[in-house]
C-alpha cells in the first residue's frame, strides 16, 4: 500500500529544479482515467495561453489584451511600444526608489523619505502587502505602511503608528481605474493629515494608475512627484509585477529584478506544452478533480511560512474574482468559482483544521512547504536534543497532510526551496497562469468582475441618500421625526436603508443626529424613536 502510494507521488510529483520547486498532488483522488478524459481541453487551454500570451483578445467583453506576461518578459509583448513601456517603466521605477533612497527626492521639510504608505485596495493592495510581508527585513530601505480601506480608525491606527515620522513619509496611491472610492478616501485622510503639519500631499505623493484617469489627473494638478502608468492590458489582480507591485518593493528595498526573474522562468516552466510536465496544468487539473470543475469544494491555502501568511488573501482575490462567474463563455448560467481561505500552517492547526480532519469534507488543502527554515547565518537552535522549533513545522506539515490523508481529505503541496523574491515571483506567476488555464477549462472569463460593480453602485446610492436624510433633518430644525417620517420627507419609500443610515449617524455624536427614545424605553421601543439634528 505505501509503495504504490510512494510510486503514485514519484509519478506525479512535478519538479521544476531550476526553480527549486516541486508541486505535488498526489493526494489528490483522480479517477480513473482523468488525465486521458481531460487531455483534449487541457491542451486546448494550453493552446489559448499561447494565444494570449501572442497577443490574442482574450477579454471579450471588453476587446482587452491580457498581458502580465510580457511585464516580466518584454521581449514577448506583441507590439514594440508595449515592451518599450514596460522597459522604461521598470527603469523609472528603480531609478524613482534610487533617487528617495539617497535623498536626491526628499519631503518638503523632513531630510529623507523614511516609510512609505501604500493608499490601494484589491489588486492595487493585496500584491504590495503579499511582497512586504514575504520579504521585508531589517534591512528594508524604507517601512511600508498600507491604507487599503475606507475605515477612518484604519487611517488613524496607520498614522498613529507613523506618528511623527509623516513629514518623512512617501505617499504612493495606486488605483488603476483611478477612481476607487476607497482609494480616494485614503488619500484624502493623508492630505489631511499632512496639512495639520502644514505640508502638501503633493510634494509627498506619488500615483500609479491609468494615464487620464481622475486619479492621473489629480495627480498633476497637485504637483506629485511622479506618476507611474497602469495598464489597460494587466488587471488589477495580477498586478503585483508592474509598477503596482515593483514600485512599493523598491521603495521598500526589495530585490524587484528577482521577483521578476522568479516569474519569469516560472513562466517559462508553465509553458511546457506536454500537460503533465506543466505545473501550472497539473494544478488547474487537481483543482478541476477535486472541485468537480463546479467549486464543489473550498481551496484551504495553509504555507507553513509566517512570511506567507498574506498569500491566501492574495490568491483570493486572483482566484475568486477570476473564477467566481455567473455566465459561461457561452452565456449559459453556470455558478463557477473556487472559495478560497486559510492563514498559516502550523498555526491554523489549532484554528479549524479540527473541522478539516474531522467535520464536513468540502474542501481540498495547499500546503505549502519552504525547505529552508531560516536566513544563512541564524542559529538552528535545538529545542529538544536534536530536534529544532523548524523541525516541527516540517513535522506539523507533514502529520497535517498525513492525518487529513487518513480521513479521505484531499491535499495538493507546493514545495520552494527557500522564501525570497524569486520563490515570492515564481509563486505568483504559477498561480496566474493555474487560474488562467482552470478557467478554460470550466469556460469562464477570467479576466473580468462584472459582480463588483453593483455593490459600488448600491453603496453610491446609500451616501447619496443619506445627504437626502440631513436635508429632510435640517428643512425642520429642531422637530423630532420617526424614520417612517424621514423616509418620506427623504423621498424614500422604504424605511430600512434610512433606520441604517440614522443607527450609524446617532453612534458618532460629531455627526449631529440625536436620537429621542420614548419613555418608557424598552425593547422595540427603537423602532418609535424620534430623531432631530442639532448644531455640533
Ligand atoms: O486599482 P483600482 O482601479 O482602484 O481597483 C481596485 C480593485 O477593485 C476591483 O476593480 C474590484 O472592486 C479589483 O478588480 C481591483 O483590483
Amino acid at each position: 500500500m505505501s509503495l504504490d502510494r510512494f510510486d503514485r507521488f514519484r509519478d506525479l510529483l512535478v519538479h521544476a529544479p531550476a526553480l527549486g520547486f516541486w508541486l505535488d498532488v498526489s493526494r489528490i483522488r483522480f479517477a480513473d482515467g482523468f488525465f486521458a478524459q481531460m487531455d483534449a481541453r487541457i491542451r486546448d487551454a494550453l493552446r489559448r495561453m499561447t494565444e494570449l500570451e501572442a497577443g490574442a483578445t482574450a477579454n471579450p467583453d471588453e476587446g482587452r489584451l491580457v498581458g502580465h506576461y510580457w511585464l516580466r518578459a518584454p521581449a514577448l509583448a506583441p507590439k514594440p511600444e508595449i515592451r518599450a513601456d514596460v522597459e522604461r517603466t521598470l527603469e523609472r521605477v528603480l531609478a524613482f526608489a534610487a533617487d528617495v533612497h539617497a535623498a536626491h527626492i526628499r519631503p518638503e521639510r523632513s531630510p529623507r523619505f523614511r516609510r512609505l504608505v501604500v493608499v490601494g485596495i484589491g489588486g492595487s493592495a493585496l500584491g504590495p502587502q503579499l511582497a512586504a510581508a514575504a520579504l521585508g527585513s531589517p534591512a528594508d530601505r524604507m517601512i511600508p505602511h498600507f491604507f487599503d480601506n475606507t475605515d477612518p480608525d484604519g487611517f488613524d491606527r496607520v498614522l498613529d503608528a507613523i506618528g511623527d515620522d509623516l513629514g518623512a513619509t512617501l505617499a504612493v496611491i495606486v488605483s488603476k481605474s483611478g477612481g476607487t472610492k476607497e482609494t480616494r478616501n485614503g488619500m484624502l485622510a493623508l492630505d489631511a493629515a499632512y496639512r495639520r503639519l502644514g505640508l502638501t500631499l503633493g510634494a509627498h505623493a506619488v500615483a500609479v494608475t491609468g494615464e487620464g484617469s481622475e486619479l492621473d489627473k489629480y495627480a498633476a494638478a497637485n504637483g506629485f512627484l511622479a506618476r507611474f502608468p497602469m495598464w489597460d492590458w494587466v488587471g488589477g489582480r495580477t498586478s503585483e509585477l508592474s509598477a503596482v507591485g515593483l514600485l512599493p518593493a523598491a521603495l521598500q528595498g526589495l530585490d524587484v529584478r528577482a521577483m521578476l526573474a522568479g516569474a519569469a522562468a516560472m513562466d517559462e516552466v508553465t509553458r511546457a506544452p506536454e500537460p503533465r510536465q506543466n505545473p501550472a496544468a497539473v494544478l488547474a487539473l487537481a483543482w478541476y478533480s477535486a472541485t468537480g470543475g463546479a467549486g464543489k469544494k473550498d481551496m484551504v491555502v495553509l504555507p507553513y511560512k509566517d512570511r506567507l501568511e498574506l498569500f491566501s488573501r492574495y490568491l483570493q482575490q486572483l482566484v475568486m474574482e477570476s473564477l467566481g462567474k455567473q455566465h459561461d463563455l457561452d452565456g449559459k448560467e453556470v455558478f463557477q468559482g473556487i472559495a478560497v481561505y486559510g492563514n498559516k500552517g502550523s498555526t491554523d492547526q489549532h484554528a479549524y483544521v479540527q473541522q478539516l480532519r474531522d467535520g464536513v469534507d468540502n474542501f481540498f488543502t495547499t500546503f505549502i512547504e519552504v525547505l529552508r527554515d531560516h536566513a544563512p547565518g541564524r542559529r538552528h537552535e535545538e529545542v529538544e536534543p536534536g530536534v529544532t522549533a523548524g523541525d516541527y513545522l516540517s513535522g506539523f506539515l507533514q502529520g497535517t497532510r498525513q492525518a487529513l490523508t487518513d480521513r479521505g481529505r484531499e491535499s495538493i503541496t507546493v514545495t520552494i526551496e527557500e522564501m525570497g523574491p524569486r520563490a515570492l515571483g515564481a509563486l505568483i506567476a504559477l498561480y496566474e497562469r493555474a487560474v488562467g488555464l482552470y478557467a478554460w477549462l470550466v469556460n469562464v472569463n477570467a479576466y473580468h468582475q462584472p459582480g463588483v460593480e453593483a455593490g459600488k453602485k448600491a453603496a453610491q446610492a446609500v451616501i447619496t441618500l443619506q445627504g437626502r436624510v440631513f436635508q429632510a433633518l435640517s428643512a425642520q430644525p429642531g422637530r423630532a421625526m420617526t424614520v417612517q417620517e424621514i423616509a418620506k420627507a427623504a423621498g424614500e419609500s422604504d424605511p430600512e436603508p434610512v433606520f441604517w443610515i440614522l443607527r450609524r449617524l446617532v453612534a458618532n455624536p460629531e455627526r449631529g443626529v440625536v436620537r429621542d427614545l420614548p419613555e418608557p424605553s424598552e425593547d422595540g421601543a427603537i423602532f418609535d424613536a424620534t430623531y432631530r439634528l442639532v448644531k455640533v
